[in-house]
């Protein structure tokens, strides 16, 4: 076997290595120097990073949300209305049922990091523990203000005083805690849904910096309103909640024969009205709180 003899390495070699350090010493710079110092202070999911936040790519997420909303009202349908879960509890603890579970939840949630991600929001945020787990690195997308825009408070109040009666029906079963469970279920995914909003807002006022900067700079609320609102979008949204609320909560049999007279889990006209009536007002209404800020 033919042994290639030693020979101290070309100049060449020394100078192609010295590129390379050059260079990933470079790229590392740009990127670190991109996603910590950009004065545009941002941040956002990992499905709408930077480059990737286009009003095409929120709009998907949000069509994706509805599936975890539209399923999470299927499952606490299965429950009555179960009132005790909600009025003040007599042993024990102080409040409601569904106080103390939610808190206690959202108290182990955010020492796992939960609450770290730009898109979640705690019902109960005062006194929440600090996370225990390494931060994730969530890209810079939002404007700094954006943090100061949560409205948890009304979304509760309107889940429990309006949604909850028009899909639950009357009664009670005693199961209460895994009521409770499907209620946090419900308000988690549509208070994501609706403080994505700040995101929505993000992108459409990138996109139109001009339009929106002077309605941002009179704080005209309604102008902003103006500008954000695509009736049309939003008819399409309702028409598509409707269908999906009979496709996923349609009874399913093996039975070819049997009795398929519609029988759905939740009314897929009460999730349309849900959205028409609600959940996009909300959205819109966190889009113009964000957009106020938009240029502190
Ligand atoms: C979210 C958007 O902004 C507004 C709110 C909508 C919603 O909450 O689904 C839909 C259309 C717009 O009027 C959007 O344009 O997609």
């Amino acid at each position: 076997m033919e042994v290639i003899p030693s020979s101290s390495p070309p100049f060449s070699l020394f100078f192609s290595l010295y590129i390379n350090c050059f260079c990933s010493f470079f790229f590392h710079f740009v990127i670190t120097y991109h996603i910590f110092m950009d004065p545009e202070k941002v941040v956002c999911d990992v499905a709408a990073s930077d480059s990737m936040l286009t009003l095409e790519s929120v709009r998907k997420s949000l069509i994706r949300q509805e599936d975890t909303i539209i399923f999470s009202l299927i499952e606490r349908a299965k429950y009555p209305i179960n009132l005790p879960a909600y009025e003040k509890h007599s042993a024990g603890i102080s409040g409601s049922l569904v106080e103390y579970i939610v808190k206690e939840t959202e108290a182990l949630q955010a020492k796992a990091g939960r609450y770290e991600s730009p898109e979640e929001h705690p019902f109960f945020p005062s006194n929440l523990p600090t996370s225990l787990v390494p931060p994730h690195n969530y890209p810079y997308v939002l404007h700094p203000a954006a943090a100061s825009t949560n409205i948890s408070k009304t979304i509760w109040d309107i889940y429990f005083n309006q949604l909850l009666p028009l899909f639950a029906v009357e009664g009670d079963d005693g199961n209460y805690v895994p009521t409770i469970a499907s209620d946090l279920q419900c308000l988690q995914a549509l208070s994501r849904r609706i403080h994505y909003g700040k995101f929505v807002a993000e992108v459409k006022y990138r996109d139109a910096p001009d339009d929106y900067g002077p309605a941002i700079r009179t704080q005209d609320k309604d102008a902003l309103m103006k500008l954000l609102t695509f009736e049309r979008v939003e008819e399409m949204v309702k028409r598509r909640v409707e269908k999906k609320a009979m496709v996923f909560g349609q009874e399913v049999s093996i039975n070819d024969n049997e009795d398929k007279a519609a029988k759905y889990k939740v009314d897929p006209f009460i999730v349309s009205r849900l959205y028409g009536d609600w959940v996009m007002p909300l959205t819109k209404l966190v889009q113009v709180e964000y957009l106020l800020r938009r240029l502190d």
